[in-house]
Parts: C-alpha cells; structure tokens; sequence
C-alpha cells in the first residue's frame, strides 16, 4: 500500500512560518488584504472560497468575497476589476473559474494589474512563468511541487502524465516541472488511449474533475499519483482517482480531501503576502 502525501500536515506546517511574516508586517502597519470574484455557483469554488476563509482568518489576512450571480455582465466585473486595482488599499485580487458562459475569463483576466495577480493568470505573469521568471508562484502547482520536495521525491528524468490542460493546474505544473527535468506528457478530453500513457507514466497528476477517471488497472506498481480533481459525489469530497484501489499499486498517492487542496490555500496565501511585501517595497 502506498505511503499518504499528507498535503494538509505541509501546508499547516507551512502556515506556522507565514503566519509570523504576517505578523512582522502586521508590527510594521501593513496588513495583507485581497479580493476574491465568484461569479455563479461552481461547487469546487464553494469549497475553495469557505478553506480559504478559514485560512485568512488563521493567519490574520483579510479576504473580501465578491460573490456575484451566475447572469452577472462582463461590464459589471471589469468595472469591479478596475475599481480593486485602483485601490490602493487592495494587494491582490483573484477571479474564481470556472465562470459562466456569458463572461470572457480571458479578458477579466487579462483586466488584472499584474503586480496584484494572486492566481499568477493574467497574460504577463503567465509569460513570466515560462521564461522562468517568478514573479507571482502559481498556487496549485506550486503546492504539488513543495509537497513531492517535502517526500524527497525527484522529478529529474521521470516520465510526468499531466491529465488537464487548464491555465490553473495542467500548463503552470507543466513549466514547474520542466524546470526540475521531467518529461511531460499532458493528456485532456481528446487524448486518444489515456490509459497507454498512464501506465508507462512514474507520476501521474490528474486535474479533470472527472470522478473515478484513474483507475487502478491504468497505472504501474510504484507509481506516484497527486490526485488534483475536487468532486462532490453523493453529498462526499472526492479527487478524479479511485483511491482505494489506486493506492494499493501506488508508492505514494495524495488523498482528498486532505492532499493537493489545502497546498493550494497555504500557496495562494504566500502569493497574497509576497505581493504585498513587494507593493510596500521590501523584498
Ligand atoms: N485541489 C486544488 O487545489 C484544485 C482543484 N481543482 C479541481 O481540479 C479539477 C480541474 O480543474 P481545472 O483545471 O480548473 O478544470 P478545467 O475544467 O478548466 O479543465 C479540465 C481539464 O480536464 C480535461 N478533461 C476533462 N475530462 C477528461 C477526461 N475524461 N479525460 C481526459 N481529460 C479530461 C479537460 O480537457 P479539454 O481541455 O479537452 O476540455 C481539461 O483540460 C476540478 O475538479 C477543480 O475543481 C482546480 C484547481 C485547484
Ligand atoms: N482562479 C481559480 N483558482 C483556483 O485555484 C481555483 C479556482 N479558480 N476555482 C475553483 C478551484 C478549486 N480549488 C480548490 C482549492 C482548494 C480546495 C481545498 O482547500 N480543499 C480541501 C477541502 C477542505 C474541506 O473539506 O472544506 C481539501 O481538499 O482538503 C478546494 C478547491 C481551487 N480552484
């Protein structure tokens, strides 16, 4: 049976160290505070937006949720979006996807002052990434590469699936990965055989929000799976991986809840207080 990757016990021990450099700012007059655009009722958002709640809370940032309804105009978030990036009482502010259909995410995005981008998805910040310039860590995929660091588990020369292709997860892990020598393969809804990539796969990310998508006659033995997906199923929290059977072939696989998810939160936190740092002049 694999070994858990215990994503809540890092980002709670990683929460220790940046609720002291929030306290330092806090001594000094500046209190991180950003701004979070739901648009509509995604269910992974709702989750997403009530963690994250809780962890402002914890570490002394203050969070403000604009929650929008799902027939919401473009004009009136861009509107939104130029009035938070004027504030200068505003450090960061982030759109939560999906959005629906009527709304343009890529021009919302694309509306964001890039030195308060949260999510690291305007269309500068997404440049920077790529020529390896960090300028904002994106927080998912940031989140799985501190956990297989946390475990000691090397990226250089291993074969990667990525399954999803999204700006959020499947590309930014992409250029993370890279960056460590692995060789990606990122798989999505027109990959043909998924399974012939899987099995020759040493780890495996899944972000699809597809329950049950991994199963276990898909991977190797000793394979490493970091199970991105959020999916209620009959009132549960569930991944895109058939976990119990999946984690008996596995040498370590993460769960959900309690894996990648609470990385994402302690990271976009981190995001929240470098920019604000930044905006304030110090390093
Ligand atoms: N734990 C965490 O911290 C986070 C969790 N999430 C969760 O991860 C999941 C993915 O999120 P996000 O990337 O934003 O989602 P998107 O819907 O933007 O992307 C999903 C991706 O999965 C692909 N896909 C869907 N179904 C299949 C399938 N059957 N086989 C192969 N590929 C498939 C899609 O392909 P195509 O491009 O062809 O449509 C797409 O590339 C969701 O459950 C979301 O809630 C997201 C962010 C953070
Ligand atoms: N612009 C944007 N960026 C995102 O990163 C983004 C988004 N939009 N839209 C929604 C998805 C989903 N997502 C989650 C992150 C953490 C948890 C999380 O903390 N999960 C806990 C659940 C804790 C509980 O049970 O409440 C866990 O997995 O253990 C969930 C979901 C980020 N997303």
């Amino acid at each position: 049976m694999g070994k858990i990757l215990d994503g809540k016990a890092l980002a709670n021990l990683l929460g220790e160290n940046l609720k002291e450099k929030v306290k330092n700012l806090k001594a000094e007059g500046i209190t991180p505070h950003f701004c979070v655009i739901n648009i509509g009722d995604d269910t992974a958002s709702k989750i997403y937006v009530r963690s994250k709640k809780r962890k402002a809370e914890k570490l002394g940032i203050i969070q403000d949720i604009y929650q929008m309804p799902a027939d919401t105009k473009q004009q009136e978030v861009l509107d939104l979006i130029d009035k938070l990036n004027t504030d200068p009482e505003i450090n960061g502010l982030m759109v939560q996807m999906p959005t629906p259909e009527q709304i343009s995410a890529d021009e919302l995005l694309a509306r964001i002052d890039p030195n308060k981008d949260v999510d690291s998805l305007t269309p500068a910040n997404v440049g920077r990434l790529w020529l390896k310039d960090h300028f904002v860590e994106p927080a998912t995929a940031e989140g799985i590469m501190a956990l297989l660091k946390h475990y000691e588990i090397p990226l250089n020369g291993k074969n990667v699936v990525i399954i999803g292709r999204s700006n959020i997860v499947g590309k930014p892990l992409a250029a993370l990965m890279l960056e460590k020598n692995a060789t990606i393969t990122i798989a999505h809804s027109k990959t043909q055989n998924l399974a012939s990539l899987t099995k020759r796969a040493d780890v495996i990310v899944s972000a699809t929000g597809e329950p049950c998508l991994i199963k276990a006659d898909m991977v190797k033995d000793g394979v490493i799976v970091v199970d991105v997906g959020i999916n209620r199923v009959n009132g549960k929290l569930v991944g895109d991986v058939d976990f119990d059977a999946v984690k008996e072939k596995a040498s370590y696989i993460t769960p959900v809840p309690g894996g990648v998810g609470p990385l994402t939160v302690q990271f976009l936190m981190e995001a929240v207080v470098n920019l604000t740092r930044r905006q304030n002049g110090r390093k």
